[in-house]
């Protein structure tokens, strides 16, 4: 009597008389029809979950693209074309804030001597968000992607390091600005504390971690009155929200620099000028209300003393931002695992010569050839600190900063630019 098995499955084919090869066939052929059944029920439930996961990835994607206008194969071969070398022992840089004042600078300068750039940028509407855009054609015509994204979008952040093994990271995305704290304390929060721990969590993982500099303020010197402020000096005593949450960054990114081995480098900026500045800052809105005809508001320290702040020009920024970017150092952490020491560095990147504010006002009116209509007022008790003063001596040591622009040369290059910008008529028609 054969077996079971040797029935369902025959050793030798033409083993099996003819009577019981019929009886076989019809086995097999229950056997094949209830495997075909199974088979095609399966074939059903894969098509289903195909669809299913199709569909939901055409949701996905497709919310994305309307919201956030990132992802796809185009759009990845656009981040790997502006991230690509073309100097050797050249860096991939992801610079945050690149629509910004100094992020475009900096962006331009490292795609001028051929490393690779991709801009990230919210383009929030703290100031006028057409002047971003303009920097960003700029960027645009010198080859350089600027993603619209907020630092906060993890996705966005984790899928640019799937793109790019950036080596460096240059963060300079922030909510700026001293007295804008006290009308939108929350922003501040959301870039400059949420944003900047959103970003390191990504450097952190990244295989290979990146080294990140980025931009911590003079304002972290406070009520500091030692002069010139040096990076030994105390800096708990913030005077504003804005300098405690860039005061936060530098304790926040010693922490991922202790526990993750990530290379982190924080610059003190001192009051940053030039041309595609910030509208809000004094020197640019002076120069509005100047050519306007309307009054400015000068602000005066206790005992009727001048304000003062040591007014940095861009170009030199930017120098220290590069030489900071050389000097950083590997991160030594992969995928989000400490592998020994990596270098934790803050520098004052500043101009060593205080400049009090009605002296820049005197120098705009000779550059604009305008007189100013002054407003002077006691300041109010809005963050603001009576005077800054860098002392360059550690970047100067490490990197050789060396700022070379005064104010007088800086804002003479700002106003050129202002009245190329803004256009000449506007100003020879408000005269
Ligand atoms: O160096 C820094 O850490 C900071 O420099 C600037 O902050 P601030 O120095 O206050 O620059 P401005 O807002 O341009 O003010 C410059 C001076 O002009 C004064 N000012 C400002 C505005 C105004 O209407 N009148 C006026 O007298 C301020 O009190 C201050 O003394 C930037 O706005 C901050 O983002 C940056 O972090």
């Amino acid at each position: 009597m054969p077996s079971l098995e040797d029935e369902l499955f025959p050793s030798t084919p033409g083993k099996f008389k003819v009577d019981r090869a019929h009886n076989m066939n019809r086995q097999f052929h229950r056997c094949f029809a209830s495997t075909s059944t199974m088979f095609l029920w399966a074939l059903f439930l894969i098509a289903l979950t195909a669809s299913y996961l199709s569909f939901q990835s055409f949701v996905d994607s497709g919310s994305r693209y309307f919201s956030a206008s990132w992802g796809g194969i185009q759009w990845e071969k656009q981040v790997r074309n502006s991230a690509q070398i073309h100097r050797s022992g050249g860096m991939s840089v992801l610079v945050t804030g690149a629509a910004g004042f100094v992020g475009t600078h900096v962006s331009l300068a490292l795609k001028k001597r051929g490393d690779g750039v991709v801009g990230l940028d919210n383009f929030n509407n703290y100031y006028d968000p057409s002047l971003k855009k303009a920097r960003k054609s700029l960027l645009n015509s010198h080859g350089i992607l600027v993603v619209e994204g907020d630092l906060n979008d993890a996705k966005l952040l984790a899928k640019l390091f799937d793109v790019v093994a950036f080596t460096h990271v240059m963060h300079l995305a922030a909510q700026a600005g001293v007295r804008y704290a006290m009308e939108n304390p929350n922003s501040y929060v959301h870039s400059n504390i949420a944003g900047l721990v959103t970003l390191l969590e990504i450097c952190k993982s990244a295989n290979p971690q990146p080294a990140v500099v980025w931009a911590s303020s003079s304002s972290v010197y406070g009520l500091n009155e030692k002069v010139p402020f040096s990076e030994f000096d105390r800096t708990d005593q913030p005077a504003s929200l804005y300098a405690a949450t860039k005061k936060a960054g530098e304790e926040i990114t010693h922490t991922y620099n202790h526990i993750y081995g990530l290379s982190i480098t924080g610059l003190r900026f001192f009051t940053v000028y030039g041309p595609w500045g910030r509208p809000d800052m004094a020197y640019f809105s002076f120069t509005r209300n100047i050519l306007q005809g309307k009054p400015i508001t000068i602000y005066r320290g206790k005992n009727r003393v001048d304000l003062a702040r040591d007014f940095t020009y861009i170009d030199d920024i930017v120098k220290g931002c590069l030489g900071s970017l050389e000097t950083s150092g590997k991160s030594t952490g992969s995928g989000g695992k400490k592998k020994g020491n990596a270098p934790y560095r803050i520098f004052n990147l500043g101009n060593t010569s205080p400049v009090k504010v009605p002296e820049l006002v005197n120098i705009l009116e000779r550059h604009l050839k305008v007189k100013a209509k002054r407003n002077i007022v006691d300041m109010p008790g809005n963050g603001d600190v009576p005077f800054t003063h860098a002392n360059i001596s550690l970047a100067q040591r490490e990197f050789g900063y060396k700022p070379t622009t005064d104010l007088q040369t800086g804002l003479k290059k700002f106003v050129r630019w202002y009245l190329s910008y803004y256009g000449y008529n506007n100003r020879k028609g408000l005269q």
